[in-house]
């Protein structure tokens, strides 16, 4: 077997995510994509000692569960990989796989519950990137999903499945104005012409839409002929109604909707939706779950796991527009979110106050750099970052917290069987976990997990010395929370867990063993400021400490 080689085979499994295995002489053989059962050609690109990898140049025969695919774009479309599967099959392949990856990633029993379907199989996505480009090589301009494989060739998807039809008929429009305008496309290599994407996002339940059109800046895109194609979008018939027409200017290199600057051409800026009866205001580039119905599913998960939250301080940390604080804040004492993108931080306060909800705070920055100031303490943590997971140091600082139980929820398995790891090792147990389809007819799929504290004794022995947790009288006497709020109210101040302790160290007052000693080497620790110095040392007074 060698590197260009084409071979045949039987695939063997699929694994998360995406990658089928054969077996070829003995051999294992990666491929991207498969279905288990197909007969398949393959050209092997990579060969070793006892594995190899290649791509599928071609099907020779369905696999037994194999469908004609539902989508006339299947095959083409780089968007969906199993639109050749019946739906219950899509559902048990996808659980299989997150189950093995689970199984893997926890290091004891715990219950798997499942994996739950989307609402809708076809019609679910409440937002679309479409991309303008050559429908083949220097071949005319189109508008829609890259080629599968192909950075360059972009496929028309007019009949997508996974839309509704407000969404083609607004791309078939705007694909028709460009093509009439006889402006290129902008060429991602060549860094000229003008048309780069096309932005439509669409309530399910307010079937309101907002469109925005994403191109390089140019003088030749000028006000009256912007106005031509607004106007043809709003003489379209569709079951939605357009709530504002958008235009953003990127010039950057990167592929990918960016914001440089957009211009409202008509009505507003933003388009709302609503999830499990809470109104939520979404501007163009905020994260919002792509499958409404498919996150209230998901939410109604994270409010189970998160069990009983009277009287509780609970973060949601990465929350977006703050769907799930807002969903929590009706059930707690106290809700903090933090996100990074402060369009959606913006966002997230309107939408608390429409919704009245007045125990809901946002705060704007990285997790990594803002958990330790926040003037609140968690009892319970929310977790639902980005596909690459959590960062190490802010996954360190959030176990610190020593909250009693942490929802992860997680659109990466990896991610997730990856930060399991470190949250496992630092006295976390796994409890439960399910999945949620919010992408029929793609390989992803979400999945939730409830985490708790190891039993506390347990715990002791593992990690520190009995006599090193006691808590003095003098430490019990005011929690780290009611210090931060006393010089928050007081000086305006906001001080970090690390600061308070490093003062009451200073103080001879005894610590609990995390706060005072890091088990890694070479760390840098933040010294607290002579003015934060003084107005704990205040606090420590008032509370009768010192
Ligand atoms: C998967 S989304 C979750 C949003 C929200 N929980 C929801 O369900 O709609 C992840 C969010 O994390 C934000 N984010 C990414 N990196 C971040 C960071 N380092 N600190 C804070 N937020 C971050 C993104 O902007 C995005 O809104």
């Amino acid at each position: 077997m060698k590197k260009g080689t084409v071979v045949e085979g039987i695939v063997e499994t699929v694994e998360f995510p995406n990658k089928g295995k054969l077996i070829i002489d003995g051999k294992q053989v990666e491929v991207k994509g498969g279905i288990a059962g197909q007969k398949v050609r393959v050209a092997l690109n990579k060969v070793k000692k006892d594995s190899a990898k290649g791509r599928i140049l071609e099907v020779l025969e369905p696999a037994p569960e194999e469908i004609s695919p539902r989508c006339p774009h299947f095959g083409q479309c780089g968007g969906c990989a199993y639109q050749n599967l019946p739906y219950q099959e899509q559902l048990h392949l996808k659980e299989r796989q997150l189950r093995k990856m689970m199984d893997q990633a926890v290091n004891r029993e715990y219950v798997w519950e499942g994996i739950s379907p989307s609402p809708k199989e076809d019609g679910y996505r409440n937002k679309m990137e479409f991309s303008f480009g050559d429908a083949y090589k220097d071949g005319p301009l189109t508008l829609g999903m890259h080629k599968k494989g192909s950075f360059h060739d972009i496929v028309c998807v007019e009949d997508c499945r996974i839309v509704d039809e407000d969404f083609r008929r607004i791309l078939k429009e705007t694909l028709s104005f460009a093509e009439e305008t006889g402006l290129p496309y902008y060429h991602r290599m060549r860094h000229e012409g003008i048309w780069r994407h096309l932005l439509i996002r669409r309530g399910e339940k307010t079937k309101e839409i907002l469109v925005d059109l994403v191109t390089a800046s140019s003088p030749l895109l000028t006000e009256p002929l912007l106005k031509k194609w607004v106007d043809r979008l709003l003489e379209l018939e569709l079951s939605g109604t357009i709530v504002g027409i958008l235009h953003t200017k990127n010039d950057s290199l990167a592929d990918a909707v960016i914001d440089e600057g957009t211009d409202t051409l008509y009505g507003r800026a933003y388009f709302y939706e609503e999830l499990l009866g809470l109104k939520f205001q979404i501007t163009p580039f905020s994260f919002f779950q792509t499958n409404s119905l498919g996150a209230e599913v998901l939410y109604e998960k994270v409010r189970e796991y998160i069990g009983e939250t009277k009287d509780k301080v609970i973060f949601d940390l990465y929350s977006g527009t703050g769907t799930i604080a807002q969903m929590l804040a009706e059930v707690a004492k106290q809700v903090v979110g933090v996100e990074i993108v402060e369009e959606a931080v913006a966002a997230a306060g309107e939408n608390a106050r429409s919704n009245g909800l007045k125990n809901c705070t946002f705060w704007a920055g990285d997790v990594l750099k803002v958990i330790e100031d926040l003037p609140e303490l968690p009892d319970l943590i929310v977790l639902d970052p980005p596909r690459d997971g959590v960062h190490p140091k802010a996954l360190e600082k959030i176990i610190s917290f020593g909250v009693e139980k942490i929802v992860y929820i997680a659109c990466k398995p990896t991610s997730l069987a990856r930060d399991l790891e470190m949250l496992q090792g630092r006295g976390y147990q796994v409890e439960k976990m399910a999945g949620v389809d919010l992408f029929p007819g793609t390989v992803h799929v979400e999945t939730v997990a409830l985490l708790s504290k190891l039993n506390v004794d347990k715990h002791i022995s593992v990690e520190v010395e009995l006599d090193e947790l006691d808590l003095t009288s003098a430490e019990s006497k005011a929690t780290y929370a009611q210090i931060k709020k006393y010089i928050l109210e007081k000086f305006d101040l906001k001080v970090s867990t690390l600061y308070i302790a490093q003062i009451k160290k200073k103080c001879g007052i005894a610590l609990r063993e995390h706060y005072n000693k890091s088990k890694k080497e070479k760390q840098v620790i933040p010294q607290c400021t002579p003015e934060k110095e003084e107005a704990i040392m205040d606090a420590l007074r008032h509370f009768k400490m010192i």
